[in-house]
């Protein structure tokens, strides 16, 4: 079974992958879901949030050259908050989407280390509306936060909130590429995943949509309703590999989200 993350991000792996894979089963979800139907063992190959993979290493293999990673801004992983400076927050009620694992640990290191705030976290579904009623600030990612960052609404009587973009953020705390999600194999289901050939399929379906950016964003813009062209923007913004910059990012952000990972509890999956 193939887990998808149902964003615009995982589109240039996932576009025509069941026609390239028709006898595989698919999954899709949010991440917090197809992290959790990895981890019960339904799910045999998918992107997972870095941080749950960094949980369950020695569970899980590592696909070489994938991944969805920024340097700067990554237009998806927004703070909305009341509060023009984020400094304000410090013992303020911050909504986290329960969408997310590694964003919202992003934001935990970035109050720690570059804010030096300790607000009061609240998981809260992805709304921003609900979000900010009960909260002075909240986390959002994925479709929703690109579609509030690509639209800036006002939000009742407050009026329109200041949005700060995480990938932004993290480059100015560390001077590093920001990687969130990496395709990880379950290590007792890896030989079925070889046999399956889901692996050259994935990297044959990213080779060729890489190549057709424009017409995944004017294919899936009418699903989230904002134009061709953000979304062709978006996806050329992101990164989809893991290079070795790419991974001193990954690795400087894990020793400060979970210590107790080591970096030599990654391991690559065999092709
Ligand atoms: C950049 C993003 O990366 C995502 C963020 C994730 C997380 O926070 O756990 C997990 C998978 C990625 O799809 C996004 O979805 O906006």
């Amino acid at each position: 079974m193939l887990g998808v993350i149902d964003y615009l991000n995982t589109q240039p792996m996932d576009y025509g992958i069941t026609e390239r894979l028709p006898h595989v089963p698919v999954q899709r979800g949010v991440p917090t879901a197809i992290n959790a139907a990895v981890l019960r063992g339904e799910v045999a190959v998918a992107p997972m949030s870095v941080y749950e993979w960094a949980l369950h290493a020695d569970e899980l293999l590592v696909v070489r050259d994938f991944s969805i990673a920024t340097i700067g801004a990554v237009n998806s992983v927004n703070l909305f908050s009341w509060s023009a400076d984020p400094r304000q927050l410090d013992g303020q009620p911050v909504a986290l989407t329960t969408d997310s694992a590694t964003s919202i640990n992003l934001l935990r290191v970035l109050c720690e280390r570059h804010y030096r705030i300790q607000p009061e976290w609240r998981s809260m579904a992805s709304n921003l509306d609900a979000m900010l009623a009960e909260c002075q600030a909240g986390l959002m990612i994925g479709d929703k936060a690109l579609v509030e960052a690509a639209t800036r609404r006002h939000l009742g009587e407050r009026g329109l909130p200041y949005c700060f973009d995480l990938g932004d953020e993290w480059l100015k705390l560390s001077g590093l590429p920001f990687v969130f999600a990496v395709w990880v194999v379950r290590r007792d289901q890896a030989e079925a995943v070889r046999e399956a050939g889901i692996v050259p399929a994935l990297r044959a379906a990213k080779a060729e949509n890489l190549t057709r950016i424009d017409e995944l964003a004017q294919l899936y813009a009418p699903r989230i309703s904002v134009s061709p062209g953000v979304c062709a923007k978006y996806l050329r913004d992101l990164r989809y590999h893991l290079t070795s910059v790419d991974l001193e990012g990954l690795h400087t952000f894990l020793r400060y989200a979970v210590p107790s990972f080591q970096p030599s509890q990654l391991e690559w999956f065999s092709e």
